[in-house]
């Protein structure tokens, strides 16, 4: 790497030698703030440290061609006990050449051996789940030594430090990224995004690809210098930090079109835990940004919001989207959406539940596009990470769609009714509320599934007329995907044509809420992107 880029990265990701740092020493002090900043500006850190001596790095790689090389059904039949599993390649995603395996740990304390026990192919090569095991059991101290590192830079007491040790596990995954002709164009094998855990140690060997982005949006290369590590934060160390620690996003791009191996050693919380921020990082100064969070809840809720061609694991707001706080109050532009949950909810509501019988009466029903799942094996077929995590295709609504007639109110002039509410939000996630309460989460991909794309220039002047106007009492159609566009777009044309964003606060008052039916016929989710791009 040229001393130029060099010089760039370490302006913005620290680099630190951890070798022979112990607890309480002046290097200990001095590493923690080195640590703790590139945490906060960057949600990463590069560390030199003797975790990974050549021997076991030159073991580690060495035995990962084989075990990818293993026969397909072999390596399927590792989605069982303790690994969690194998990802094979997909030629259907976006990471065509990509297979992975992933083993966690099973037990507290998180014994290395625990990590490798059991199963399936390694009782026919020990040496290399041992070498897997000694591996993990070193990465494990390290992800340890950073942590902590990081909450006491923070200011965190060491008895919620400890607590939170207890309340982690710890997964070791294995990469290999294949290369393909049709990849050359970008060169990348994996998209931006942000992991979902709490810190993930990326070890990577000879051939470069890591790369991390800045809060400038350009991306910084991450050298894979064979003594150091990347640590990088996950979305769980964003809510425990409350919001101080980023979660980093990154992405993996080998110019040079090479084969690449990486491991990584992950933490994330243990089943059924809710992750919360920390006491100590929520003052006066620092209000509380998340409410508790289940990890696993998160977890679905995650992939279920991953659209094809566009991974919304890595757009800024899915995490608050689930969690964060002041749910009702952000960004809400309306519409209504129709599906048995929402309607128990609303059955107060006579005349919604009148148009609502009659739309369903024309026998609309909506079904799952099989444009999200891999027909075969029901994977999310456009998420490139980790389709394991979706353990089941979520559910069609069993609902016909109706669109809503609504009138869009500025919520500034509103009355403060306490009646039910469709919002939208930064990840094209709806929700709906009452009395700022989330009712129901919509992901995108049950959206855009619903979604028609018959907008005209007429409909968008209408409503755009009607949000710029704050005319209270006149009311237009929306169709659904209209809503969708219009999300992404008004927040902009309020900006430019009347200077109103920041935020704009708008919802729907469901009190002046007329049913209309605006069905239309399927498109894809790249005719809703290429529409939404042909708008802004
Ligand atoms: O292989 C790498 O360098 C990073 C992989 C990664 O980001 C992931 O698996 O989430
Ligand atoms: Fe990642």
């Amino acid at each position: 790497m040229a001393s130029g880029e060099r010089t760039q990265w370490s302006l913005v990701i620290n680099k630190v030698d951890l070798r022979g740092v112990k607890p309480g020493s002046q290097a200990w002090a001095e590493a923690r703030t080195t640590v703790t900043a590139s945490m906060e500006a960057v949600g990463a850190i590069l560390v030199t440290h003797d975790a990974l001596g050549a021997d076991l790095r030159q073991a580690l790689f060495d035995g990962m061609p084989e075990f990818f090389a293993l026969p397909l059904y072999v390596k399927r039949s590792l989605i069982s006990g303790y690994i969690n599993g194998y990802i094979e390649r997909s030629p259907s995603s976006n990471m065509p050449a990509y297979e992975s395996v992933r083993i966690w740990e099973t037990t507290d304390g998180g014994s290395a051996h625990n990590l490798v026990d059991d199963v399936v192919w390694p009782h026919s090569n020990p040496k290399f789940w041992d070498t897997v095991g000694t591996f993990a059991k070193n990465m494990m101290d390290l992800e340890r030594t950073v942590r902590t590192m990081i909450l006491e830079g923070l200011g965190v007491q060491q008895e919620h430090i400890n607590a939170q040790h207890k309340s982690i596990v710890h997964s070791v995954r294995q990469s290999r990224y294949g290369t393909l002709p049709e990849m050359r164009t970008t060169n990348l094998s994996m998209l931006a995004h942000r992991d979902n855990g709490m810190l993930h140690v990326v070890v990577q060997h000879q051939v470069e690809g890591l790369e991390v982005q800045t809060k400038d949006g350009s991306w910084i290369m991450v050298p894979p210098d064979p003594d150091t590590v990347a640590i990088i934060a996950g979305e769980m160390l964003t809510v425990a930090t409350n919001g101080r620690v980023p979660a980093c996003v990154h992405r993996v791009r080998t110019p040079s079109n090479r084969k690449r191996f990486s491991v990584l050693l992950s933490s994330k919380p243990k089943d059924g835990v809710t992750v919360r921020p920390l006491d100590e990082l929520v003052d006066a100064y620092h209000p509380l940004q998340y409410n508790p969070c289940n990890f696993s809840e998160y977890i679905d809720f995650r992939y279920a919001n991953s659209v094809v061609g566009r991974d919304l694991i890595s757009v800024d707001g899915t995490l608050k989207a689930f969690c964060g706080k002041n749910l009702s109050v952000d960004n809400v532009i309306g519409l209504l959406f129709k599906d048995e949950e929402i309607t128990a909810n609303l059955t107060k509501k006579k005349k919604f539940k009148a148009n609502n019988e009659s739309s369903s009466s024309k026998g609309k029903k909506v079904a799952l596009s099989s444009n999200f799942f891999d027909p075969s094996t029901r994977l999310p077929c456009n998420s490139f990470y980790n389709p394991f995590e979706t353990k089941t295709a979520p559910s069609s609504s069993s609902g016909a769609l109706s669109i809503s007639t609504s009138s869009v109110i500025p919520r500034s002039t509103s009355s403060t009714s306490d009646g039910p509410r469709v919002g939208v939000r930064g990840a094209s996630t709806l929700m709906l509320t009452r009395s700022n309460e989330v009712i129901r989460r919509i992901p995108p991909h049950e959206l855009i599934d619903k979604c028609l794309l018959q907008i005209t220039t007429h409909e968008r002047s209408l409503l755009l007329e009607e949000v710029i106007n704050r005319r209270h009492e006149l009311s237009i159609e929306m169709s659904m995907e209209m809503i969708l566009v219009l999300h992404t777009q008004v927040g902009h044309m309020l900006e430019h044509v009347t200077g109103l964003y920041d935020p704009p606060h708008y919802y729907i008052d469901l009190d002046n809420v007329h049913m209309g039916d605006s069905y239309g016929h399927w498109r894809s989710t790249l005719d809703l992107l290429k529409i939404a791009m042909d708008m802004g």
